[in-house]
């Protein structure tokens, strides 16, 4: 081996590509579930990869119950794959950890915990000292502009600011992957928007990895390095979209032309993997 390539080992990025190693890969996973009352399977998810650079942002979409959500589950630990293997940083995982973190739609605080001590509730489980778990909670409190709320409970904060601080929570325990399955869908319209632009800011600070579910096809382009479509149930990837729109983004982006094309050539995979025209509103 010659002293490049061995450094190109040694540095995580592969000799015939020159690509970094990725942060998340997905091979070949199969999820099932078996109904034991009525001994029948429905097959979720069939033979899925999928790999995520450091540092990428990738969205999945498809029509509803195809298996987005049983995919991150699996990513995160949460349900057994029948088949196949997830890897972070090249090592399997089969069960949560702390190099993962997960926001879902609700944003179940704590209620007897004030924002800061939501923060830093996490970080204490994961054995962090005290004193440090508060500084590091105040970091991300002030990245996401929580600082007026610090010490308020959550019954006090709208939908919107409580899933700031569940945002806020999940980035502080410094996941190497964060994984959201519809962060922002159980929040009105103007609410959702703000929590974009958030999200963009938040990620451009940080340059996490993320892996995203949403139905909303505008917030994917919006926020995504990629955007993966799958089929309808059994999932298959059917399409991958690189969303090569600038950043830093702002919402303003959604002006552009290119947005639109973009928007539009999801939808197409979408249509064309259900075999019918979808309704854009109400039926993903
Ligand atoms: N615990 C379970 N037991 C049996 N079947 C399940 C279970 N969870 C999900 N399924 C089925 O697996 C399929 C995929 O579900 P999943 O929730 O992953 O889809 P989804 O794409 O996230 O849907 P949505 O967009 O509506 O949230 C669906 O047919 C669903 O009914």
């Amino acid at each position: 081996m010659s002293l490049a390539v061995g450094q190109a080992v040694a540095e995580g990025i592969s000799s015939n590509q020159e690509q970094p190693q990725p942060k998340l890969s997905v091979e070949n996973l199969m999820i099932s579930y078996e109904n034991h009352k009525s001994g029948e399977t429905t097959e979720a998810v069939h033979n899925v990869s999928l790999d995520i650079k450091p540092g990428e942002f990738v969205t999945i979409v498809g029509l509803s119950g195809c298996g987005k959500s049983s995919f991150l589950n699996a990513v995160a630990g949460l349900l057994k794959a029948s088949g196949g293997t997830i890897r972070i940083d090249g090592k399997p995982v089969q069960r949560p950890g702390p190099d993962r973190a997960v926001v879902f739609q609700k944003a179940s605080l704590l209620p007897w915990r004030t924002t800061l001590k939501n923060i830093t509730y996490g970080l204490e489980i994961m054995g962090i000292p005290k004193r440090e778990a508060v500084e590091r909670a105040r970091k991300y409190i002030k990245m996401a502009k929580l600082e007026d709320y610090e010490n308020f409970y959550p019954s006090a904060l709208s939908g919107g600011m409580q899933q700031r601080v569940n945002l806020a929570r999940a980035l502080a325990c410094e996941p190497q992957v964060l994984l959201m399955d519809e962060p922002f869908s159980a929040l009105d319209a103007i609410t959702r928007e703000g929590l974009q632009n958030e999200l963009l800011l938040l990620w451009e600070l940080t340059k996490k990895t993320v892996l995203m579910v949403t139905h909303q096809i505008d917030e994917a382009v919006l926020l995504s390095d990629r955007v993966i479509v799958f089929s309808p149930r059994p999932a298959v990837i059917v399409k991958e979209i690189r969303i090569d729109l600038p950043r830093p983004r702002t919402p303003e982006v959604k002006q552009n032309p290119y947005f639109d094309q973009l928007t539009q050539r999801v939808w197409s995979a979408i249509n064309k993997s259900a075999g019918k025209r979808v309704n854009q509103d109400y039926e993903i």
